[in-house]
């Protein structure tokens, strides 16, 4: 591609060595620069990419794109007010324009994202339609899919991302979006046809400074869409709520306790664990491109909870917005059986264990209020205090799990430290423990603290009996607390069919049909 051209399509405020080139290509890491590309210098928040132009330009890039000119070097240089905001907007232009060829589906809310996500592809998928799903777990393409390394990749990686959905055949693209995406401007140009945030709580308030600023970034996924786009509200979340008229989009909203929202969930039974309810549009929903009519339908949800109602409501709408019929959208949600962590169920037979990721007071106030509503004789906890967020959140983390200890009859808490994903030593300081002890006293539960997981689980799994439910609560799931539970069950229960325990992602993204 002509770079000239390229550049036209972003406000060059100055340039140097400017001439004629052919590039290959774009970068902003100069470690991963391939021969011929321009290398887009970011100021990040631990290293300005400035200092490795000199670098990129050795591995190969031809052009770079600065805020500051670089003295000494040679190639094109042309000069931008913000590298990221240049970087998203060259991407979009040199992938041409991915999003405008795909139904671009953008799901933002702080808990529910992944299952969500994977919830609306799986519906899709059993349409029979080509999709594509960019999140926490995965990043898939029609067929393929590998493990991804962010929630929302870099502008660049996506837009790269999206090009290739195109040339795979793909018609519909769901892709989380996280709060740093959106302030760190790695969605932009995204053209984005169906936006949705579910709800909001407290997290990640240690990347965006305060709650105001991570709402502010948030929300402008929604504020930021258009007249010909469509957004989805919930209405039960005060701050989903309050974006119904700071968007051109068209709004839809949905709610299980608000009655005045355009769709309800009514008649819902969530004894079982299993969610049956009536989906009751109220009205016809007239959107740019289509309408969908008035009506009531049933839906049984195979993943347990009341966080699941909401999610799935998102995904009902989206589908519907996608012209999936609602047979389709019924067998869908009826075969789902949930994303790893999210609520998941990994052992039921006469107890169950559950595994969830229990990331922040939101996430806890959700899996243990699903608890309450479900049928059990007692709940044993195994919590490992978080070690990567600081006080602040492990004190509301503990305060929100004291809230719901009474209503559950916690008495007694199993906890342990978390570990790092990568290395496996402790990540947690004394400072978090405390707090945690802290709050434990106060509400009068007694805490059994373990340095390592696998004595947790022992404990608790000894003195699991019929009817009780086994809670894993933030201990890393199959990479490492929800595998030792299974393991130690097999001990303590060798009839048990191991084939059972373990759903492998490729079925889940694949929409478990
Ligand atoms: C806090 C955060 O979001 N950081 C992102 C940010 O990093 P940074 O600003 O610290 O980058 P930096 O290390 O200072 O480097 C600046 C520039 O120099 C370049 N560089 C650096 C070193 C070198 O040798 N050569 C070189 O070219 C870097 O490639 C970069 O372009 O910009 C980088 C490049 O785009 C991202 O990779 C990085 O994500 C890191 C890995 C990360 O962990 N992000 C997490 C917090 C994140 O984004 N999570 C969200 C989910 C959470 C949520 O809901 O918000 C997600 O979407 O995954």
């Amino acid at each position: 591609m002509d770079i000239n051209k390229l550049m036209k399509h972003v406000n060059v405020t100055e340039f140097k060595n400017k001439k004629e080139l052919e590039i290959t290509g774009l970068a902003y890491n100069s470690r991963k620069v391939e021969k011929g590309q321009v290398f887009v210098c970011i100021k990040g928040f631990k290293v300005d990419g400035h200092q490795f132009a000199g670098q990129a330009v050795e591995n190969g890039a031809v052009a770079i794109v600065v805020e500051d000119f670089i003295e000494g070097l040679e190639v094109p240089q042309y000069k931008v007010e913000n590298g990221r905001v240049a970087l998203a907007t060259l991407a979009d232009a040199y992938y041409n324009h991915p999003t405008r060829k795909l139904k671009t589906i953008g799901i933002t809310a702080t808990n529910g994202k992944t299952s969500t996500s994977f919830m609306t592809n799986a519906i899709l998928e059993n349409h029979g339609l080509t999709t594509g799903l960019m999140g926490t777990v995965v990043v898939k393409i029609g067929d393929y899919a590998e493990p991804s390394e962010l929630t929302t990749p870099e502008s660049l990686d996506l837009q790269r991302f999206y090009a290739q959905m195109v040339d795979a055949g793909v018609t519909h693209a769901t892709m989380e979006v996280s709060s740093s995406a959106l302030e760190l401007n790695r969605v932009g140009c995204v053209d984005f046809d169906i936006v949705t945030l579910n709800n909001i709580s407290r997290e990640h308030i240690d990347l965006h400074s305060s709650f105001e600023n991570y709402f502010m970034h948030k929300s402008s996924l929604i504020r930021n869409a258009g007249a010909d786009k469509v957004a989805i509200l919930n209405l039960d979340d005060e701050y989903s709520a309050s974006l119904v008229d700071k968007t051109k989009a068209t709004v839809i909203t949905f709610g299980v306790q608000d009655q005045s929202a355009d769709v309800l969930c009514k008649n819902l039974d969530l004894s079982t664990g299993r969610a049956v309810f009536t989906v009751d549009i109220t009205r016809d929903l007239v959107t740019p491109d289509i309408v969908i009519p008035k009506q009531k339908f049933q839906i049984e949800l195979s993943t347990p909870g009341f966080h699941s109602v909401y999610n799935s409501i998102v995904s009902i709408v989206i589908a519907l917005l996608c012209e999936v019929p609602v047979e389709t959208i019924q067998k869908s949600l009826f075969e789902f059986v949930g994303v790893e962590r999210r609520f998941e169920i990994i052992f039921e037979e006469d107890f169950k264990i559950i595994d969830d990721h229990f990331a922040n007071s939101g996430n806890i106030d959700i899996t243990l209020g699903t608890l309450e509503k479900m049928d059990f004789n007692r709940v044993s906890l195994v919590y490992a205090i978080r070690g990567d967020r600081g006080v602040t959140v492990n004190k509301e983390n503990a305060e929100a799990i004291a809230r719901w200890a009474p209503r559950l009859g916690i008495h007694e808490i199993t906890a342990t430290l978390s570990r790092s994903h990568v290395t496996q030593k402790d990540v947690v300081s004394d400072a978090e423990v405390a707090v945690f002890k802290e709050v434990m006293d106060e509400a009068g539960i007694k805490v059994h603290l373990y340095e390592e997981l696998p004595d947790a689980i022992e404990r608790s799994l000894g003195e699991v009996t019929d009817g009780d439910l086994l809670l894993l609560a933030g201990c890393q799931g199959m990479d490492y607390g929800a595998k030792i539970a299974l393991e130690q069950l097999e001990t303590i229960r060798p009839d048990v069919d191991k084939k059972k325990l373990f759903q492998p992602l490729e079925k889940r993204v694949a929409g478990n049909s």
